[in-house]
């Protein structure tokens, strides 16, 4: 039985849809320990926020296949430990980007308007009109950090309440910028013109403590920052510092370096100018519906074998891109497979050549495949697209694309797997015909029209007289039936190679018998 465990809160929509293909546990609140006691038996885990999910949780994840974050950060997952493991991640890039987008928004009137604080000084009796005077969010320089999904609706609204709106994106065109009607600017301009910041950039090594005491030093008194972004972008004990000292006018924070934000947090202790939320963007009736939708749908599509459309740990490979390459990505697995059982070793370099029309085609997710199906003679099924690229770069294979556009072999172009070893270097070329059927079509350069088959024979050998017979009637006395036969060669007499389907695989003694013909220089046996 499939089972599914969502380890933090998910709506309904989210648990009906797993409950299609899976019998769904649904505990919340698990300390770590008792999540790595159990994750043993799931085959998919769905989390939110709540749920930190460790290289030793993934290590302890024997039959998972999918980790669902049902949102957009997954920061929270030890994302390359889960691709080592060939855990596929995913989440939903744009579920709750209006809910974020808005909580920043929200959180920018309540600053400048002092609304908690207004709020909280009513409800305890008071009628305080002149202390809570505000400032109008209009005609104010907003700077957004971070001009993608959140930022560029923050962008949007921001202009449309009549701000004047900057951002700093290092990733972002000045076309795109133009097209926004934002000024982009260096992070330090922009925080020192600004009257708002607001941040909708990912915490990276790059951006850790990207706002620190130096850089609120340079905003304006009145300037006032909103993180809805991530914790830990901003230095916290700074930040109280500054608010509370009056060096700049005032800030509001959803998410911190530490979740739960600490009882001792110096957060805690500012009582003016600061507003905090328990980490809130994305908690809205609908972002919550739809995130738990786009990451349930996709846990079940992957349950039942089909691809995932938001994979974070196979870029490039998503939903779209490998329904339309399935039978080209089917091509690159067989190649590799049948190249890594030709080499029958250590292989050090791997070139993928698509050429003709195939140079049409994306090179990535077709190297991932070949990789996936040259390591499968290995590792068998613990690789996948999710590690397949990992695994090569750590055992030291050396990875060339080609796109030659030129050549013009087959009317969709052809696929070519070259690889090389300390003893030897091989090659196979396969092309997609009509109707999706794939086709070996060289090996070792020597042309072949093969439809690769479960068991299968090569042979190199010398172009002679009874060689073909003597293999036919060795493969007969054995019991070993021929489906097919194929000879390719460049000359005659000279070396040649000799492809047979085979109905049943061929035990080991009986290659000694095969090694043994006079005139036969290598046979390898193929599983494919
Ligand atoms: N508070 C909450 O509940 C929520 C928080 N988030 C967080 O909001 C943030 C933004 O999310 P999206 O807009 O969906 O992501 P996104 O990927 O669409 O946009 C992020 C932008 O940040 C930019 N960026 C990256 N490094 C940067 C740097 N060093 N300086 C400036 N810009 C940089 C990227 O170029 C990109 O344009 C993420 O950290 C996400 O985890 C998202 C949803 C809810
Ligand atoms: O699940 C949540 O509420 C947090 C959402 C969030 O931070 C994200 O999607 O990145």
């Amino acid at each position: 039985m499939t089972k599914v465990l969502v380890s933090d809160p998910i709506d309904q929509a989210g648990i009906d849809i797993l409950s299609q293909v899976a019998q769904v546990d649904v505990r919340t609140g698990l300390p770590p320990e008792e999540l790595k006691a159990i994750i043993g038996d799931y085959d998919a885990l769905m989390i939110r926020s709540g749920t930190t999910v460790t290289a030793e949780i993934i290590e302890a994840a024997d039959k998972l296949r999918i980790i669902g974050r049902a949102g957009v950060g997954v920061d929270n997952v030890d994302v390359p430990a889960a691709t080592k493991r060939g855990v596929l991640v995913v989440n939903s890039p744009e579920g709750n980007t209006i809910a974020a987008a808005e909580q920043a928004l929200a959180l920018m009137l309540a600053l400048s308007r002092h609304v908690p604080h207004a709020h909280a000084s009513t409800m305890a009796g008071g009628w305080d009109r002149k202390k809570y005077v505000g400032n109008e969010l209009y005609k104010k320089k907003l700077g957004v950090v971070g001009l993608g999904k959140i930022g560029s609706h923050v962008a949007r609204v921001a202009k449309a309440m009549g701000m004047d709106v900057m951002a700093y994106d290092p990733y972002v065109s000045a076309e795109r910028a133009q097209q926004m009607q934002v000024r982009l600017l260096p992070l330090p301009a922009l925080f020192a013109e600004a009257d708002f910041v607001s941040l909708h950039l990912p915490r990276t090594p790059d951006t850790e403590n990207l706002v620190n005491a130096e850089l609120l030093k340079t905003m304006k008194s009145t300037a006032r920052i909103v993180n809805c972004a991530r914790g830990g972008i901003i230095d916290e004990a700074a930040l109280a510092e500054a608010v509370e000292n009056g060096t700049i006018g005032g800030a509001a924070l959803d998410v911190y370096a530490k979740e739960p934000l600490e009882a001792g947090s110096p957060l805690r202790q500012v009582k003016e100018r600061l507003i905090l939320t328990p980490h809130l963007g994305a908690s809205t009736e609908e972002a919550q519906e739809n995130v738990a939708i786009d990451v349930a749908e996709q846990i079940r599509d992957v349950l039942l074998g089909l691809p995932a459309r938001s994979a974070v740990n196979i870029p490039g490979l998503n939903a779209e891109v490998m329904e339309q390459l399935k039978p080209h990505l089917q091509l690159a697995e067989t190649l590799g497979q049948l190249l890594s059982q030709l080499a029958g070793g250590p292989i050090s370099e791997l070139e993928v050549r698509l050429q003709g029309d195939f140079a049409a085609h994306p090179a990535q997710p077709l190297v991932v495949a070949a990789l996936k199906g040259l390591l499968s003679t290995a590792l068998g099924d613990s690789i996948n697209y999710v590690n397949a690229s990992l695994e090569a770069k750590e055992r030291g294979i050396h990875v060339l694309e080609v796109k030659d556009d030129a050549s013009r072999d087959f009317a969709g172009g052809s696929l070519q797997l070259s690889c090389r070893n300390s003893q030897a270097s091989h090659s196979v070329t396969g092309a997609v015909f009509a109707e999706g059927e794939l086709r070996i079509t060289t090996i070792d350069e020597f042309p072949v029209n093969v439809a690769p088959s479960r068991h299968m024979l090569f042979t190199r050998h010398r172009d002679m007289p009874g060689i073909i017979g003597q293999l036919g009637s060795l493969l007969g006395e054995h019991n070993v039936n021929i489906a097919s036969m194929q000879v390719g060669r460049r000359i005659v007499r000279g070396d040649a190679v000799m492809v047979l389907s085979l109905d049943d695989p061929i035990p080991p003694s009986l290659l000694v018998s095969v090694h043994a013909i006079n005139g036969i220089q290598e046979a390898h046996p193929v599983t494919l």
